[in-house]
C-alpha cells in the first residue's frame, strides 16, 4: 500500500474542508482533500442548495394559485415533478462544479481523492479509493470535516419499509399523493410547505409539544397556523411505536397521543428526525480521538480534538449544524494557524439562522425562552407585520417581529416572522454586532417603502416612560 505524507489532510468536501484545503494550499503547503461522495458536502449536493431550488418552485406554484389575492386570473399549476428536479439538479451541478473546478485548478497543487478515509493511527488514515486500491495518507495537521447523515429512529418495523431520508425524497420523480413526515424540526417544515404547495396532502408527525420546540410558543404557534391555513395535518405529542406497509403501498404509523393511540396512513414517508455525526466508520478509536456519547467529536474552542494536531469542524462536532457555522469554523482554524492577529474561538459567536418557510423564522440572539432560562433582565417589543407598509402593498401581512433588549438599551436578540424574515434578522444582526442602542433605531430616516422600516416601528414599541425634571 503505497503511504505519502502532506502536510494537511482533510477528510470531508464540506463547507470548511472546501475553503479550507485552498487557503492551506495557497500558503504553500502540501494538501490532500478526500470525499467518499460528491464534492461539495451536504449543502450543496442534499442539504440547503437543493431545497431551497426546489422551495422556489414551490412558492412559484403557490403564487399561481393564489394570484387571485392580486387582480389576476388564479391558475392550478401542473407540477411537473421530473422538471423541478431537473432544474435543482442543474443549480446543484453548477455548484458542485464550482467547488470542483476550486480544488482541482493546477496552481492549487492539491490532491483530490475519491474515497473513504479510516484513521490506522493518530494522523494516519487508510483511503479505500472509489477504484478499488487502498492507500495510506499521514499527514502533520489532520482536519475531520465529515458531516451528519439522518437519523434513523428505532421504532418498530421501520427498518422494514421504503421509507424516504431528504436525500431520496430531493430527486423522486413525482409527486407523492400523502406525505407522512415523521420529525417537526426545520427539515420537517420546510418540506412540509414545499410539497404541500406541490399538491400532496401532507401530515407532519412530531414527538413534541409543539414544533421547532427551542423557540419562542408565539413563533411556533404562529408557524403552525400558516401551515394548518395550507392544509398541512399536524400531530403534536405523537409518540410513534410502529410502521407498516400495505400491499398497495399505503405506510399505517401507530402512534400514541394525548388522546389516545392514532393511525396515520400515507403513500410516502419522510423520516426528519434530527441527524446523526459520520464518525462510526471513521476509526477515531485508532487515533485516540474523543467522542461525546453521541457520537461527535470532542473540540475546544479552537476545534483542535483530543490529539494534537487533529481538528474537527463542521457538524460532526456537534453543531450548532449550519453551513454558515461550519464555515465559520474554517475561519476560525484559518486565524488560528496562519493569521498573526489575535486567537479565534468558535465559542460565543452569533448564531443567526432561518427556517425557510413563507413567511421565514428568521432568528438572532436570545429570545425569551433564553432570556429567561438564563436569567438575564430583558423588554421585549413585537411588531405585527400587517403594521408594515411593505407588507400591506405586497399582501404579505402574515408574521410578526419581537425584539429583546437589555437594561443597557442595547439588542439582545429578535425573532422575525415575516416574508425575507432571514434578511430582516440580519439588520437585527448588524444592529447588535455595532452595539447600537435601540433609541437609534427609532428615528433613523430610512428609505420608504422598505421592510427596513418596520425597525422604526418596532423600536418605538418600546418607549420609554419620560424623565420627570
Ligand atoms: C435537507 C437539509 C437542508 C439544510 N438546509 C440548511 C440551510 O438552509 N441553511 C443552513 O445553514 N444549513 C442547512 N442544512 C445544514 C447544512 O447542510 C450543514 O450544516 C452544512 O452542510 C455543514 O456541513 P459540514 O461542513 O459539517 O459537512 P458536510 O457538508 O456534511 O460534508 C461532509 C462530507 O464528508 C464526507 N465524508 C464523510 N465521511 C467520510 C469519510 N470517512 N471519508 C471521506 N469522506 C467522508 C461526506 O460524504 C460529505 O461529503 C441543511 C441540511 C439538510 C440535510
Ligand atoms: N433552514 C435551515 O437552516 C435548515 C434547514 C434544514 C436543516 N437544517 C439543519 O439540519 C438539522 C437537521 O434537521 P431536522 O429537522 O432533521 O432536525 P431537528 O433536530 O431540527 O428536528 C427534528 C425533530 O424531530 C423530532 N423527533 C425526533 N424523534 C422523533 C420521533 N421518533 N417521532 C417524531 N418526531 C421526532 C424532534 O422532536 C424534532 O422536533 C437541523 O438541526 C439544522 O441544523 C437547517
Amino acid at each position: 500500500m503505497p503511504n505519502t505524507s502532506y502536510d494537511a489532510l482533510i477528510i470531508g468536501s464540506g463547507q470548511a474542508g472546501n475553503p479550507l484545503a485552498t487557503t492551506l494550499a495557497d500558503a504553500g503547503q502540501r494538501v490532500v482533500l478526500v470525499e467518499e461522495n460528491l464534492l461539495g458536502g451536504s449543502c450543496i449536493n442534499y442539504g440547503c442548495t437543493p431545497t431551497k431550488a426546489m422551495l422556489a418552485s414551490a412558492e412559484r406554484a403557490h403564487q399561481l394559485r393564489t394570484a387571485g389575492d392580486y387582480g389576476l386570473q388564479p391558475v392550478k399549476p401542473a407540477v411537473d415533478m421530473a422538471a423541478v428536479v431537473a432544474r435543482k439538479n442543474h443549480i446543484v451541478q453548477a455548484m458542485r462544479e464550482g467547488v470542483r473546478s476550486n480544488l482541482t485548478q493546477e496552481r492549487q497543487g492539491i490532491t483530490v481523492l475519491h474515497g473513504q478515509a479510516t484513521f490506522v493511527g493518530p494522523r494516519t488514515v487508510r483511503v479505500a479509493l472509489a477504484g478499488g486500491e487502498t492507500q495510506r495518507l499521514t499527514a502533520k495537521k489532520v482536519f475531520i470535516n465529515t458531516g451528519t447523515r439522518a437519523a434513523i429512529p428505532d421504532i418498530e418495523g421501520l427498518q422494514d419499509v421504503p421509507f424516504l431520508t431528504t436525500t431520496q425524497l430531493l430527486d423522486l420523480p413525482e409527486v407523492p399523493e400523502h406525505l407522512l413526515i415523521l420529525g417537526g424540526g426545520y427539515i420537517g417544515l420546510e418540506f412540509s410547505q414545499m410539497y404541500r404547495r406541490f399538491g400532496s396532502r401532507v401530515t407532519i408527525i412530531e414527538a413534541g409539544r409543539q414544533l421547532l420546540e427551542r423557540e419562542d410558543d408565539d413563533a411556533c404557534q404562529a408557524l403552525t397556523e400558516v401551515l394548518e391555513a395550507e392544509g398541512v395535518e399536524i400531530v403534536l405529542g405523537a409518540e410513534v411505536r410502529r410502521v407498516s406497509r400495505s400491499e398497495a403501498g399505503v405506510f399505517t404509523l401507530t402512534a400514541h397521543t394525548a388522546t389516545g393511540e392514532r393511525r396515520l396512513r400515507g403513500t410516502h414517508l419522510l423520516v426528519a428526525t434530527g441527524r446523526v455525526p459520520n464518525t462510526d466508520t471513521l476509526g477515531l478509536d485508532q487515533a485516540g480521538v474523543q467522542l461525546d456519547e453521541k457520537g461527535y467529536i470532542q473540540v475546544n474552542a479552537r476545534l483542535e480534538t483530543t490529539v494534537r494536531g487533529v481538528y474537527a469542524l463542521g457538524d460532526v462536532h456537534g453543531g450548532p449544524q449550519f453551513t454558515h457555522i461550519s464555515y465559520d469554523d474554517y475561519r476560525v482554524v484559518r486565524a488560528n494557524l496562519l493569521h498573526r492577529g489575535p486567537r479565534r474561538s468558535a465559542r460565543q459567536r452569533p448564531l443567526p439562522y432561518c427556517v425557510f418557510t413563507e413567511p421565514q423564522l428568521g432568528r438572532i440572539g436570545l429570545n425569551e425562552q433564553q432570556a429567561r432560562e438564563q436569567g438575564i433582565a430583558y423588554r421585549v417589543a413585537t411588531l405585527p407585520v400587517s403594521t408594515i407598509g411593505r407588507a400591506r402593498q405586497t399582501g404579505r401581512t402574515t408574521g410578526f417581529w419581537k425584539v429583546l433588549v437589555g437594561e443597557d438599551d442595547r439588542l439582545l436578540g429578535a425573532t422575525v416572522l415575516c416574508a425575507e424574515g432571514g434578511e430582516i434578522m440580519s439588520m437585527f444582526q448588524l444592529i447588535m454586532a455595532g452595539r447600537l442602542k435601540y433609541e437609534q433605531l427609532q428615528n433613523m430616516v430610512l428609505a420608504h417603502p422598505t421592510w427596513a422600516e418596520g425597525l422604526n416601528n418596532v423600536f418605538r414599541e418600546l418607549q420609554k416612560p419620560e424623565l420627570k425634571a
